[in-house]
């Protein structure tokens, strides 16, 4: 992935709230068609520079590039045509819960593409699929969906409109070690089979040794290093060491090498 265009290049980012220095001089390429995951102590600045890259914050300083072009020289209609090319999933999911999932889904492909209501709900119907929920959840309200659903069904909405990089915000937060693999699982056949690029937010060992082509990790206010997880792994920094090799850190890299072994067996 790495021999390919980036299609997002970070450079010299800073981000402050006052006298708050989250980020200082941070530098992230994401190459297209890879996973990236994005790791990082908590308040490390993870979901700032995914708001940074995706126009809801205006960075205190530096240059983000997203598909070749400078955000901060785009006009506004510019820049809303680049957002279109994005999917994002929010951590606590961000369904309207006053609408039904053919609703919430529908809704950007009416509001951004014009599409006729029938046919937005025709797609919306596709993409539901495509996250693997049944058809008879199309009608089900937010409330009525479990937490593996919700994260789902906001994975479609995050799909409406074809994205080229989808942004995922801890999406296997709070769901159980079988649900958070099968999310983990779809997340990489969707990439395979649709070709967009991931960036990916989580603390979960797991996904990030299954998932991820590449890992960056956030400390000390910028990307201290993004790497292959073996490389980034054995890197001399205390967090990172702390991450890696402590019990969780060691079971997942076990776990996974045990899979790889059965893989090879098969
Ligand atoms: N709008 C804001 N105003 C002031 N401070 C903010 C704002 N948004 C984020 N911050 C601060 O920036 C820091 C980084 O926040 P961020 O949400 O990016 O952390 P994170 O790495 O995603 O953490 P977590 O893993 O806990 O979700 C935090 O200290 C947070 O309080």
């Amino acid at each position: 992935m790495k021999n390919s265009a980036p299609v997002i290049e970070v450079r010299g980012l800073d981000n402050r709230f006052g006298s708050h220095v989250v980020h200082q001089n941070l530098d992230l390429d994401l190459f297209k068609g890879e996973i990236l995951g994005v790791v990082g102590g908590s308040g490390s600045g993870k979901s700032v520079l995914l708001r940074s890259i995706v126009g809801l914050l205006r960075p205190s300083g530096g240059q983000i590039r997203v598909f070749g072009q400078d955000l901060d020289e785009l006009t506004s209609q510019e820049r809303s045509q680049v957002e279109q090319r994005f999917g994002v999933l929010f951590q606590r999911g961000a369904l309207f819960t006053s609408l039904d999932l053919l609703q919430n889904i529908s809704l950007p492909l009416i509001e951004h593409c014009g599409l006729a209501r029938s046919d937005a709900e025709e797609i919306a119907r596709m993409k539901l699929a495509l996250a693997g929920l049944p058809p008879d959840s199309a009608l089900k309200y937010p409330s009525e969906l479990s937490g593996g659903m919700v994260k789902r069904a906001a994975l479609a909405r995050a799909l409406a409109l074809d994205p080229e990089v989808l942004f995922l915000d801890e999406p296997t937060a709070g769901l159980d070690p079988i649900g958070a693999a099968a999310f983990d699982r779809l997340i990489v056949t969707l990439r395979d089979a649709l070709g967009f690029t991931v960036f990916l937010i989580t603390h979960d060992l797991d996904t990030l040794y299954t998932t991820c082509d590449r890992i960056a990790v956030l400390s000390q206010k910028k990307v201290l290093v993004a790497d292959r997880i073996d490389k980034v792994a054995a890197t001399e920094d205390p967090w990172i060491q702390d991450y890696f090799q402590g019990p969780r850190g060691r079971a997942a890299s076990y776990a996974f090498q045990a899979l790889e072994h059965s893989r090879l067996q098969e």
